[in-house]
């Protein structure tokens, strides 16, 4: 079963070689993966102000543009949220500090 997210992906995939001046997903792509990543913080930061602001229908539409620039990113790096999705089941079961001792390299 597919889900709104493995559609996006599915987009992303595809959209990504198109034509920049049809489409946002290409022309950021051309744009490099600094670019990319400039825009998911400055979507981050967006998402913050609205939280602090309280604003729940904004931090809503902020954080479907985090996700969808995360996604972009992903997609540029040979990544999917399958990858995401398999971190946070590796994590399931472990508290938070056990998941903190089990990044450290000693
Ligand atoms: N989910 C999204 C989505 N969310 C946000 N955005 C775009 O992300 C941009 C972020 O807004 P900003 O104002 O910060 O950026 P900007 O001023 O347009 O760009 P900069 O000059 O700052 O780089 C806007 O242009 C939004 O339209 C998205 N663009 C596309 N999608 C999905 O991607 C699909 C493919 O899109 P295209 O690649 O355009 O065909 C669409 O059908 C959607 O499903």
């Amino acid at each position: 079963m597919t889900d709104a997210l493995d559609r996006l992906e599915e987009t992303i995939r595809a959209r990504r070689m198109a034509d920049p001046e049809s489409s946002y997903v290409a022309k950021l792509t051309a744009k490099g993966r600094a670019k990319i990543a400039q825009k998911l913080g400055e979507e981050a930061v967006e998402t913050v102000i609205a939280a602090m602001a309280d604003d729940r229908a904004e931090v809503i539409k902020e954080g479907a543009d985090l996700i969808f620039h995360l996604a972009v990113l992903l997609a540029d790096m040979g990544l999917s949220f399958d990858d995401i999705r398999a971190e946070l089941e590796r994590r399931e079961g472990l508290s938070g500090l056990a998941e903190k001792a089990a990044r450290k390299p000693d």
